[in-house]
């Protein structure tokens, strides 16, 4: 697959901990920023990861900032994307089999490295169930999402 990943000042060290986990794993990596720990606005980094899942550039993102709020708050904006705000691995594998989640926002402040791996392989590897139940609920929150969209 082809991981987007984005993070603020907060996330940056996880982020960059990250990369080369995911690449291990076998998926590629595009990386948006941020690119130091100066202090940053983490909608500028979860909205060019996004971006790219909406154009079908990358097939999932990754996105860390302090919380993982923040990321996920924004995320949740943009059409199409269905973020997840995740610290334990079992959320982690609900989340894509119930939500067919395809963003994954964590907070560096809140867990360690060690179950950040845990969580990303868990999420990376876990297929969407496809039970009419779940994709119904989807189904729902697409409608939500299109009655709220502005045409011109
Ligand atoms: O959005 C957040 C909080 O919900 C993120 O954790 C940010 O990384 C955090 O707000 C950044 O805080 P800072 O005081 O500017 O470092």
């Amino acid at each position: 697959m082809k991981v987007a990943i984005g993070a603020d000042h907060g996330g940056y060290r996880l982020k960059e901990e990250l990369k080369s986990f995911i690449e291990k794993l076998g998926h590629a990596v595009e990386d948006v920023g941020c690119s130091c720990e100066d202090s940053v606005d983490y909608p500028d980094y979860a909205i060019p990861a996004c971006e790219k899942v909406i154009a079908g550039d990358a097939d999932r993102a990754i996105l860390i900032c302090g919380t993982g709020i923040g990321m996920s708050i924004a995320a949740n904006k943009m059409p199409g994307i269905r973020c997840a705000l995740v610290h334990d691995t079992f959320s982690a594998k609900a989340t894509r089999e119930h939500n067919d989640s395809n963003v994954l926002a964590m907070g560096e402040r809140v867990i360690g490295p060690g179950l950040a791996q845990d969580i990303v392989q868990i999420w990376l590897e876990t297929q969407f169930s496809e039970a009419e139940r779940h994709a119904n609920r989807i189904g729902k929150i697409r409608s939500l999402e299109e009655s709220y969209t502005l045409h011109p």
